[in-house]
């Protein structure tokens, strides 16, 4: 398996392009069930996850061209098999968004139960209990989820008890194709969803309060084809900034868009770091020295746990101590102790971790457990003194595009050893 190898100090100067987001790429996919297409997503980003729902859509029965050099995924076609199997499922846990529409257009579905993994247990009742409140009846059985609506799904009001992106946007796609009305209250607003309910409208789809907690979908008999340039990822983009603002330098992400940073963006100024709007990017420098910044992580607009971890190696070098509590997974804290073989000093309890900052870390061979914990190893090596080798990239080649390949551009010491 691959590793990469870093060897850390130096402070990074130039720009990295921002890719499409992969949280946004893997619902819209899922969309193109909902029509007979060609649906076609430009800037769409080249990643381990994206090639497996490929691979998923193929097999319910699409056809799914990815042009890499033109960034564009085309998927057009009716699905001829109703179900997702485990194999592809236990891959990736977004397999489950191929549920509601499959289950709007076919009155019918079988999708692999996608389990828990590295960072919670990850249930997906919300998906569940969302489409029997439009009178999908649903059973469990040898690990598969078996929904059925034979005669079509009916809209409903249905009130989320936790704000979920995942059920969030499996139900706003079954809503589109249900008869009548859909409110879906307390809904995730996330970017990726916003983008997500503006290519269904542009498939046809009747969606009201797109960017809201509240959205109203009057169900359609059917969506047709479209075109739909895919949001940056803003994981990816304040991935970078915490590199930029670790080693010290200063970086230029192309594409990036500050609204979309929000919180994360404010925490990175209070921490000393400098966020400033160049035209359509973002410039982010550090000249001083960077302080510690409590942090809980929240659904949107609240700070991203996609980017706790990168976070915490950034707080593992500030000067003074930083609270970070984690309140959507139970246990996203694995890079913890592999943070602190490299010399970090932070202690988790619970759901919070006490980061006390260190002068500097040292470069250690570190192994991760999940894709943003990866990166965090990564950014911990571009800071440490001497060499870090990462352990398990199939992780991070889930959703960083050429990661080492952008940063090495910006003068990194960094290297991908094939394995
Ligand atoms: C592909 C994708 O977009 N993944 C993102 C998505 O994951 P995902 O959609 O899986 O995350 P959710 O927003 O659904 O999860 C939020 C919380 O709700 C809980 N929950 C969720 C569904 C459910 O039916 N029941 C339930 O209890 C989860 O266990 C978790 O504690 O949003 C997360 C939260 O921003 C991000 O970290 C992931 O990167
Ligand atoms: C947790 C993540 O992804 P997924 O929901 O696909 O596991 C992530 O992108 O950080």
């Amino acid at each position: 398996m691959d590793r990469i190898r870093i060897r850390g100090g130096r402070p990074l100067e130039g720009s990295i392009p921002v890719s499409g987001a992969k949280n946004a790429t893997l619902p819209l996919m899922a969309a193109a069930l909902l029509s007979d297409g060609p649906l076609v997503l430009r800037n769409a980003p080249d990643l381990a996850d994206i090639a497996t729902m490929r691979a998923l859509l193929i097999q319910h029965g699409l056809t799914v061209e990815h042009d890499r050099e033109a960034r564009t995924l085309t998927l057009a076609g009716e699905a001829s098999h109703l179900e997702a199997p485990y194999d592809l499922v236990r891959k990736m846990r977004a397999s489950v968004l191929v549920l509601g529409p499959l289950v709007a257009r076919h009155g019918r579905a079988r999708v692999s139960l996608p389990g828990g993994c590295s960072i919670g247990t990850r249930p997906v009742d919300l998906h569940l209990k969302g489409l029997e409140a439009m009178g999908a009846t649903i059973t469990l059985d040898a690990g598969y989820i078996g929904a059925e609506a034979p005669n079509g799904l009916k809209g409903a009001r249905i009130i989320f008890p936790v704000v979920s992106v995942g059920a969030t946007e499996n139900l706003l796609m079954a809503a589109c194709l249900a008869e009548g009305e859909t409110e879906l209250v307390n809904a995730a607003r996330e970017p990726e969803i916003e983008d997500l309910a503006r290519c269904l409208v542009a498939m046809g789809a009747r969606i009201e309060g797109i960017g809201t907690d509240r959205l109203h979908v009057t169900g359609a008999t059917h969506l047709a084809a479209a075109t739909h340039d895919i949001v940056p990822d803003r994981i990816e983009a304040g991935t970078y900034a915490c590199a930029a603002a670790i080693t010290g330098g200063s970086v230029l992400l192309q594409g990036a868009r500050a609204e979309h940073l929000g919180a994360v963006a404010r925490t990175l100024r209070e921490a000393g770091v400098e966020v400033a709007a160049e035209g359509d990017d973002l410039r982010i420098s550090r000249l001083n020295g960077l302080h510690g910044v409590d942090v809980m992580t929240e659904p949107f607009p609240g700070f991203a746990t996609d980017m706790q971890a990168q976070f915490m190696a950034l707080m593992a070098v500030a000067e003074g101590a930083s609270m970070i509590t984690e309140t959507i997974f139970e246990n996203r804290f694995m890079h913890v102790p592999e943070l602190n073989r490299m010399g970090a000093r932070i202690n988790a309890h619970g759901a919070s971790a006490i980061v006390r900052g260190v002068p500097r870390l040292s470069g250690a061979p570190v192994m991760a457990t999940d894709l943003r914990a990866s990166v965090s190893l990564i950014l911990a090596g571009l800071a440490a003194e001497g060499e870090t080798i990462v352990n398990r990239v199939y992780h991070l080649d889930r959703g960083y595009e050429r990661v080492e390949q952008k940063l090495a551009a910006v003068g990194a010491d960094i290297e991908r050893i094939p394995g």
